[in-house]
């Protein structure tokens, strides 16, 4: 099965109307994280749920792995109630969180073997069972070294591994490569991709990183503000984009509001967004528009930096369904 087929068609999760809400801290008025989250995953698939800083991916995370409860809505999990059966989802689902549960002071064999036997697995089972995780997870040469040793890569690549032990049906990767450089990405990647084929299984990966969803999973939500904004495949999400996209950055000595009053002035573009110096539209045909707009914005004095065509991405599918582009309402966040 290539990463982006649609699976089979059985829901292994299932939200539906989840409402969350935190109360205010130190005086303020309450949160609420989930308004209303409904989406399924099908069994057997890589699903996505995407969405800047605190959407509340975290949230539904935690109350799909039982670390929380819903105020109202209903969750399965691996067709069990996770309000309802607690105990027996958690024999269902393997939690990779954002924060290490592996020992460093102990081996990458060692902390999987103690993870095998807290999950129930014989000895022998545990240790033959770590053996197999270690060699998927490209870490069988540093099996007996000291965890505190492993790149940041590597130690990801271990709690994956601790994560999948006891072959759960239904994986929950929260944030797995924020932190990684861009060569551990890339390997993290492919582990994902074949752990998820060769223990079939479904995954649900949480990621503020659109490429990431993109690149791995066969379905998408994108979440904001509690609720689901839209979902289906990337590519599906994509395609309803007509055209390509505009992306101009303009010098640092122009004035990005004037660019893109100049750019809203050609009839041939529209949905024209600015993210600091980044402009961005969308238009039918992206080889007779870029050279019209590069020659109005010469004209209006607007000095360019970059001018790059592109087919749609998700941050173009995020900016339609928001009005905002992905980087602004990420970095917002961040600095809220
Ligand atoms: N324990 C808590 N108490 C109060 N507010 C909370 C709590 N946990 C989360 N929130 C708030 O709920 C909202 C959703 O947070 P959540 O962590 O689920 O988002 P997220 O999409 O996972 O973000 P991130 O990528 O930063 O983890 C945010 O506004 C956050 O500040």
């Amino acid at each position: 099965m290539s990463r982006h087929s649609v699976p089979g068609s059985t829901p292994a999760i299932t939200a539906v109307d989840l409402v969350k809400t935190y109360p205010g801290r130190r005086g303020k008025p309450p949160v609420k994280a989930l308004d209303g989250l409904s989406f399924g995953a099908a069994a057997g698939s890589v699903f996505g749920l995407l969405g800047p800083n605190g959407a509340g991916k975290s949230t539904a995370v935690k109350i799909l792995s039982t670390l929380s409860r819903a105020d109202s809505g209903i969750a399965e999990v691996a067709g069990i109630d996770v309000a309802r059966h607690p105990e027996k989802v958690r024999a269902s689902i393997g939690f990779v969180a954002q924060k290490s549960v592996c020992d460093p002071m102990d081996t990458g064999y060692e902390n999987l073997v103690l993870a095998g036997r807290l999950q129930g697995l014989a000895g022998s089972e545990a240790k033959t069972r770590a053996r197999e995780l270690l060699a998927r997870s490209a870490l069988t040469e540093a099996k007996d070294r000291l965890v505190k040793t492993y790149s940041g890569g590597m130690a990801r690549r271990l709690d994956v591994a601790v994560g999948l032990v006891h072959r759960p049906a239904v994986l929950f990767l929260d944030e797995p490569t924020t932190g990684l450089d861009p060569e551990a990405r890339a390997d993290m990647w492919d582990e994902i991709e074949s752990m998820a084929s060769a223990e079939s299984m479904t995954v649900l990966l949480t990621t503020h990183y659109l490429d990431e969803a993109d690149r791995l999973a066969a379905e998408v939500a994108i979440l904001d503000g509690g609720r689901i904004l839209a979902s289906g495949s990337p590519d599906e999400l994509k395609r309803e984009l007509r055209g390509d996209a505009v992306i101009i950055g303009v010098a640092l000595d122009a004035d990005p509001a004037r660019a893109r009053g100049v750019l809203e002035r050609i009839p041939s573009i529209w949905e024209v967004s600015c993210d600091a110096r980044i402009i961005r539209a969308r238009t039918d045909d992206g080889a007779a528009a870029l050279p019209q707009a590069l020659a109005a914005l010469d004209a209006a004095g607007v000095a360019v930096a970059s001018a790059t065509l592109a087919r749609p991405s998700l941050d173009d599918v995020y900016l339609r369904h928001t009005g905002r582009a992905y980087s602004a309402a990420d970095a917002q966040e961040v600095a809220a």
